[in-house]
């Protein structure tokens, strides 16, 4: 199965009500919120109260990224405002198990997130016991930057970690994702793509996201 998770971090947030429909119509199985405190990466975007808001009116699994220091602080606001889906990144939290076990505790999916330039080998042990990992194919903190090549093969190695580690985890990758290089990176292992800018930059919203939808589809049957 492959899910489509558009990132808000690249919308109308004057017509982000409007926007969130537009892709929820196009197919869209996950909200992505790209959350960032200006101290682990270097821009500040938005909280809970935002998160909340859209579960009011939203049936679709909220997928929250915690670009964020001291986010065990943060996890169980982020929980009760309505993230289902939650990640954390291994090079700002050290303690990733208990950190990870906290997000399971309070009955949300527990991802750990890696930097494109950070090795795989700093995950494998956390394959053991996340629910997810989140690729990063750009360095965060914006939208719209252009998806580091190298991440392919980074893709299929992890792939093959986690076939050795866990097979249940999924791998979602995060930055620079197209309709033009969305067949390359699912053939070389992601589960969930994360797209911002090669959404909301659309005209249409609603039928961009149903082409790229329709073409995960397809390479579902590859
Ligand atoms: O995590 C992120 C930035 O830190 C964004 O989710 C990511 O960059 C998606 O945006 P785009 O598809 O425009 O690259």
């Amino acid at each position: 199965m492959k899910l489509l998770a558009p990132s808000i971090l690249s919308a109308d947030f004057w017509h982000l009500g409007k926007q969130v429909e537009a892709v929820i119509r196009g197919g869209a199985d996950l909200i992505h919120f790209d959350v960032m405190d200006g101290h682990f990466v270097p821009n500040i975007t938005f909280g809970p109260v935002l998160l909340e808001s859209i579960k009011n009116h939203c049936n679709l699994l909220l997928d929250a990224h915690l670009m964020i220091d001291n986010a065990d602080m943060y996890i169980p606001e982020f929980v009760k405002a309505g993230a289902d889906w939650i990640s954390v990144h291994i090079e700002n939290n050290p303690h990733i198990h208990r950190t990870l076990q906290l997000i399971k505790d309070l009955g949300a999916k527990a991802g750990v997130a890696i930097n494109p330039g950070t090795s795989l080998s700093a995950i494998e042990e956390a394959l053991h016991y996340a629910d997810f990992v989140l690729l990063m194919s750009v360095n965060p903190g914006f939208g719209g930057q252009r998806f580091i090549e190298r991440s392919i093969e980074r893709l299929r190695r992890l792939r093959q970690m986690v076939d050795s580690i866990n097979p249940s985890i999924l791998i979602e990758i995060d930055g620079g994702i197209k309709l033009e290089n969305l067949e390359e990176v699912a053939l070389a292992g992601a589960d969930v793509f994360v797209i911002g800018s090669g959404i909301f930059s659309s005209d249409n919203v609603e039928e961009q996201t149903r082409r790229i939808k329709r073409k995960l589809i397809s390479l579902e049957e590859v």
